[in-house]
């Protein structure tokens, strides 16, 4: 896992095309080869059995998130980011993900931008999991989220800043496709209301359902950060 391996081909005729969705927000279709998902993929189970188990997240509020997330870095401890889950150290952000994170950054803003991720959270979209409109707004940076996807497709909402409603742009994410959002939409509202069952190609080894990876910057202590 030292190298990216990238995509680049379209579906044939009707070839997505890369697309800036709003300012600062870029979707790159079919970024990710087949192979390279798979060995993703593999990783991604490897991360959800621990130490710190894949869990459905509880918001203060007491409302149960719908997907299983594991995280790596820092754990996401809604609304925060913490090193250890139920006092067990988090699994590091291994450094092939980093790497990963700012060739992303490079393909979707150009070359000389900087990115240098130290946590990602890996969602499970099992059974009908889906994600309501939120802002990723627990980072100390105004860095970009990088958003790879894998398995079934979605329906992917990008909305404005303000609030949780109109205007949204509605895009399909599949498997390998690329999503970045920074700068004037990085704190814009976004979900998944919807993931497609059984879209995925069996050849990635999902079984079943989708699996999201963000990486993100948290600005938090970065001396602390454990990479391998
Ligand atoms: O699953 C996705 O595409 C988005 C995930 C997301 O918004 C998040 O993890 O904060
Ligand atoms: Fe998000």
């Amino acid at each position: 896992m030292t190298d990216a391996h990238f995509g680049g081909s379209g579906d044939g005729l009707f070839a997505r095309e890369r697309a800036t969705v709003a300012p600062g927000a870029v979707h790159i279709p079919v970024w990710l080869t087949p192979e390279y998902q798979k060995s993703i993929v593999e990783e991604c189970d490897r991360w959800a059995s621990g130490p710190v188990p894949a869990r459905t997240p509880t918001l203060p509020g007491g409302r149960r998130m719908s997907v299983r997330q594991v995280c790596l870095g820092w754990h996401w401890a809604p609304y925060r980011y913490t090193r250890t889950a139920g006092g067990v150290p988090v699994l590091p952000l291994p450094r092939w993900l980093t790497e990963l994170g700012r060739a992303a950054v490079v393909d979707a803003f150009g070359v000389g931008t900087r990115f240098e991720a130290d946590a990602a959270l890996v969602n499970f979209y099992d059974g009908g999991a889906t994600m309501g409109m939120h802002q990723d707004k627990d980072e100390h940076t105004d860095a970009p989220v990088v958003s790879l996807s894998l398995g079934d497709a979605c329906r992917f909402r990008f909305g404005n800043t303000v609030d949780r409603g109109r205007p949204y742009r509605d895009i399909e994410l599949r498997s390998g496709d690329l999503f970045v959002f920074g700068g004037p939409s990085r704190l814009a509202y976004h979900g998944v209301p919807k993931v497609h069952p059984d879209t995925a190609d069996p050849a990635i080894g999902i079984r079943t359902g989708r699996i999201n990876i963000t990486l993100r910057s948290t600005g938090l202590s970065s001396s602390a950060t454990p990479t391998t």
